[in-house]
């Protein structure tokens, strides 16, 4: 049976790289891209805000999107340091990766401002991967689909479409570990977002749900056929062009 949501491999590289390594890497990944003229599938890479106009030019032409790590809730204004949708779109980008747990836990984001961040997203013009997942204590304390309930009640914006949203679930203690659950346990959780999304946007079962955590070459083809998982947010192994593009053949 054919695909009803197009699969999104998307690569955060996190605070790495100089434009050096940046516009290597981004240059070989659209190569690949381009030289799989995949229909079927997405790839996306987040780089820092800083290299964001150089890889999007370097991938113009590719077939390869480029995104934001993060947005400011703004448009403009009085927030030194921060960086606007609106800045990510003139950059080049189309998507934004809004409440990823590191800067949940890093700088204090709320599912409130969660929420502000998707919608300023859609005030731009760019998609937004909302993050959500559990720490290891909530999973250990049998928490996990609840917790990721409340994320999803409080970091959704009304209004939610199967065309303006995708949702990233991330435990946090599979991230960066080489840890992640059970094919079962991811299907499990994607089973839930989807329900839970259904009572928030009216059209859940068009929404793309990414499996993000530790997701490798080598582990790829099992996490992307598990029930519901329609990509998949990348960290570590988004950052050699060979792998990533491995994980995306898998989809
Ligand atoms: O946080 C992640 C992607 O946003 C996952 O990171 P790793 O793939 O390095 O575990």
């Amino acid at each position: 049976m054919a695909r009803t949501r197009r699969p999104l491999i998307a690569g955060n590289w996190k605070m790495n790289g100089v434009k050096a390594d940046a516009l290597a890497l981004a240059r070989d990944v659209a190569a690949g891209v381009k030289a799989s003229a995949w229909s079927d599938r997405e790839l996306l890479v987040c780089p820092p805000a800083t290299l964001v106009a150089a890889v999007a030019e370097a991938a113009k032409g590719s077939g390869l999107l480029v995104g934001g790590q993060n947005c400011h809730a703004k448009a403009s204004g009085a927030h030194t340091g921060d960086v606007s949708a609106e800045m990510l779109k003139d950059a080049g980008a189309t998507h934004v990766i809004v409440g990823h747990s590191e800067r949940r836990a890093d700088c204090g984001e709320t599912d409130a401002i969660v929420k502000a961040k998707a919608e300023a997203a859609w005030r731009a013009g760019l998609l937004p991967i909302v993050c959500i997942g559990e720490t290891l204590a909530e999973r250990e304390a049998g928490k996990t689909l609840e917790v990721l309930e409340t994320q999803l009640e409080g970091s959704v914006p009304a209004g939610a479409t199967a065309a303006n949203l995708v949702v990233a679930y991330e435990p946090v203690w599979a991230i960066g570990t080489g840890k992640t659950p059970t094919v079962a346990e991811v299907a499990a959780a994607h089973a839930h977002i989807r329900k839970v999304l259904g009572g928030l946007t009216g059209e859940a079962a068009g929404v793309r749900l990414l499996y993000g955590g530790s997701v490798k070459g080598s582990n790829a083809a099992e996490l992307l056929a598990a029930g519901d998982v329609d990509g998949a947010l990348v960290g570590g192994a988004s950052l050699v062009a060979a792998e990533f593009l491995a994980i995306a053949k898998a989809a």
